[in-house]
């Protein structure tokens, strides 16, 4: 069940441009302030008939700022055992468009076909596109990309650090779904480090080595080298 809405109020009658600003009213809270699981509510879920299954769709809001993120879940997720799980972070090029330059559109696929194989599984897909900067930013360092910078040198010559994710609300947002403990699949180890200072359970790290092809050879070459992610070289 979604969390309680709001009683309704002034906010419904004023220029709302998304259901968070509705779902949120007067109440955004200033960032720091109260616990992750205060930030986040589940605003409500759906089923999602997909390629590779019948998934939930569970809508959620960052009460700090209206942030829009979605969970895609299969099967018990409250039953016993560590639940097979990725943490996506948003990439509209490589997701939606079927981009080249990187290997999220094939590991979230890959992703979603494990799981629906398996029965059981969420998907927490974050709305941290470009690694925080966002996408017009993102595009900005993709520029300096085709001009020879790597993603790490692209995102400092934008005064950005080279990865600007935060994890914080997966725990409350897993626990709204029943999950205790995952079985990751990722091949960025900082990102089971930043789960589990999080709160969340790493029971195990699955490796996801797919989408490798010319084009993301060298991007994936300095993931490996500068910003430690576990990856095959030699891998075709
Ligand atoms: N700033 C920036 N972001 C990028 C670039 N290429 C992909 N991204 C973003 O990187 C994010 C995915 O992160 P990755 O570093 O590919 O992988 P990860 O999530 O750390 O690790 P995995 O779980 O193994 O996929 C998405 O938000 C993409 O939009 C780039 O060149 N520059
Ligand atoms: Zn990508």
């Amino acid at each position: 069940m979604p969390d309680p809405k709001p009683a309704p109020d002034t906010a419904r009658n004023v220029a709302a441009t998304t259901l968070a600003h509705q779902e949120l009213g007067g109440e955004v809270r200033v960032a720091g302030e109260g616990s992750p699981a205060e930030w986040v509510r589940l605003v409500d879920s759906c089923d999602l008939p997909t390629r590779w299954g019948a998934f939930r769709l569970h809508g959620f809001v960052d009460l700090r700022n209206g942030q829009e993120h979605v969970a895609l879940a299969l099967g018990d997720l409250a039953g016993s055992g560590p639940v097979l799980a990725r943490v996506h972070s948003e990439c509209l090029t490589g997701d939606a468009f079927g981009s080249r330059r990187c290997d999220c559109g094939a590991q979230l696929e890959a992703a979603m076909e494990r799981i629906a194989a398996e029965g059981r599984g969420v998907i927490l897909y974050m709305r941290q596109e470009g690694r925080g900067i966002g996408l017009l930013n993102k595009i900005r360092a993709y520029h300096l990309q085709d001009d020879g910078a790597d993603t790490v040198q692209a995102n400092q010559a934008l005064g950005f650090a080279p990865d600007l994710r935060s994890y914080e609300l997966v725990a409350p947002m897993l626990a709204r779904l029943g999950v205790q403990a995952v079985r990751l699949m990722t091949n960025n180890p900082r990102k089971v480090d930043a789960l589990q200072a999080a709160g969340v359970p790493v029971a195990e790290r699955l490796p996801i080595r797919v989408g490798r092809n010319p084009a993301n050879q060298g991007y994936l070459d300095t993931k490996r080298s500068k910003l430690g992610h576990l990856l095959d070289p030699d891998a075709g």
